[in-house]
């Protein structure tokens, strides 16, 4: 028996800022961030959305796209690390959503025995949602699970890290009828407790509150959503983690170069870079390449064999990052969907071929995982139209960027939008306070 992805789905922002905007505002080369980390635009979400809505969007474009009965999902485990309340799981205002818009289909609270849950660890939360319901369905073969990856990636304004916001989700159905991807069973696994990326629960000196209150004096979820983090510390812990996993990985199955066997290499990409900027040290190593110096790893990154390797396993993966940013969990499982639609669009045929996963969470951990194409991947991403999808989204101004990310817009910039948006969140009765209220508009 195999075990897999049966189908997937995703949901971008509707918003999306050029980043030769950014840059210029912000007196940054824009080759920098164009040449340098493959940045071309960064998805933003319009007043309305937010994880929830990302979530439900995809979630619901899963059910319709592939005619799945909510009834027979057992589980919808979903991956953020943009919970919007620390107790109530975002899974479960995504799925409410979802529920009142086949209530007249199915009935009233369709996901009503569906065991529905959030997991958080950073961007690695919703790869840890796939081994788990994996898990479940290798112990329940009849069953099905829905993975949701859902996140926000909003950073301080003018900061290192703004240049690589984005946000979205990907659902994917996962089953004992891999109709896209077989998943093998062995993971490699490395964890370290560092602080590289982290979203503590902040105190604040009184004036600095003062001032914020002044400014948004009815909101209350202002500061809540932006991390504290060391960049290029990240990037090293990063390189660490999913070197150790990978050697985990080689450990478990006793594969040698296993990395050679497969089509695509799909990372955790936090812009669309970092992939092929990180994965010269494993190349180095399994190589016997000299890695030491800094002069050292450039040559290897410039050397044409790993250009060609890069063009050849990273490179189709990159394309959506560029045009949506980074999704934090849902960032892998876009690369994977960049990949396959590109391969689609090019009538290339994969069938049978393995993809390595390298999965990284901040914090720490990474998570080594190979799949390989099923024979009906192709009916599979025929729903996607990804490529095609981006370009319907609104372009937005620096302008209006800043007043989205400061909280400043009461309306929608797309103000007759179409799909899930939060209606409100309750400011006054006590017992209900930060409750979020969210709608539906055909
Ligand atoms: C947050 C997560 O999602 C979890 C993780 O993955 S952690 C790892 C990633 N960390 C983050 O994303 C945290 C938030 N982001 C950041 O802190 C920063 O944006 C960052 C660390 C990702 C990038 O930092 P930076 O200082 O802006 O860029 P830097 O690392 O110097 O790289 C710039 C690249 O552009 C190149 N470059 C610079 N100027 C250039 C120009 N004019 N033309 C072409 N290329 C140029 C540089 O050579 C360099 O590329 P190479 O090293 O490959 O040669």
């Amino acid at each position: 028996m195999t075990f897999g992805i049966e189908a997937a789905s995703y949901y971008v922002p509707s918003l999306y800022l050029e980043i030769k905007d950014l840059a210029e505002k912000r007196g940054i080369e824009p080759t920098k961030l164009e040449k340098g980390l493959g940045l071309h635009k960064m998805g933003f979400p319009d007043v309305h959305e937010d994880a929830a809505t990302f979530a439900a969007e995809a979630l619901l474009k899963l059910v319709k796209d592939y005619t799945i009965n909510p009834k027979d999902i057992a589980r919808i485990y979903l991956g953020t690390e943009s919970a919007l309340d620390a107790a109530k799981p975002t899974a479960s205002y995504a799925m409410q959503m979802v529920e009142k818009v086949l209530e007249s289909e199915f009935g009233e609270r369709c996901f009503r025995n569906c065991d529905v849950v959030d997991m958080t660890f950073a961007c690695v939360g919703a790869v840890d949602a796939l081994h788990n319901s994996l898990d479940f369905v290798r112990v329940n073969p009849d069953k099905k699970a829905i993975v949701i990856a859902s996140d926000y990636a909003k950073y301080e304004l003018a900061s290192s890290g703004e240049y690589t916001q984005g946000g979205g989700a990907v659902s994917l159905l996962i089953s004992s009828k891999p109709d896209l991807l077989e998943i093998e069973n062995n993971w490699g696994v490395a964890t370290e407790s560092v602080l590289d990326f982290f979203k503590p629960r902040r105190q604040y000196k009184k004036e600095d509150l003062t001032n914020a209150l002044e400014t948004f004096p009815d909101k209350i979820e202002i500061f809540t959503d932006e991390p504290v983090f060391d960049g290029q510390y990240s990037n090293q812990c990063y390189q660490d983690r999913i070197r150790e996993a990978y050697n985990h990985y080689k450990e478990i199955t006793g594969k040698n170069k296993p990395y050679e066997n497969w089509k695509y290499l799909i990372f955790h990409l936090p812009y669309a870079f970092h992939g092929k900027r990180v994965f010269t040290e494993i190349y180095s190593l399994e190589n016997g390449l000299a890695y030491e110096t800094p002069e050292e790893q450039k040559a290897v990154a410039k050397s044409e064999n790993y250009i060609q390797f890069i063009n050849d396993t990273i490179e189709k993966s990159q394309r959506a990052s560029s045009e949506i940013g980074n999704m934090y969990t849902a960032s892998i499982f876009m690369a994977l969907l960049s990949a396959l639609q590109t391969s689609f669009n090019e009538n290339e045929e994969l069938k049978g071929l393995e993809i390595g996963f390298l999965g990284y969470g901040s914090g720490s951990k990474s998570k080594v995982f190979v799949g390989k194409v099923s024979e009906n991947w192709k009916t599979v991403v025929s729903k996607w139209d990804l490529f095609e999808n981006l370009k319907n989204r609104t372009s937005i101004d620096f302008e209006t960027y800043e007043k989205l990310h400061r909280k400043q817009l009461e309306e929608s910039v797309n103000e007759n939008y179409k799909g899930f948006g939060l209606n409100s969140v309750e400011l006054e009765n006590p017992v209900l306070k930060g409750a979020r209220y969210y709608h539906h508009q055909k």
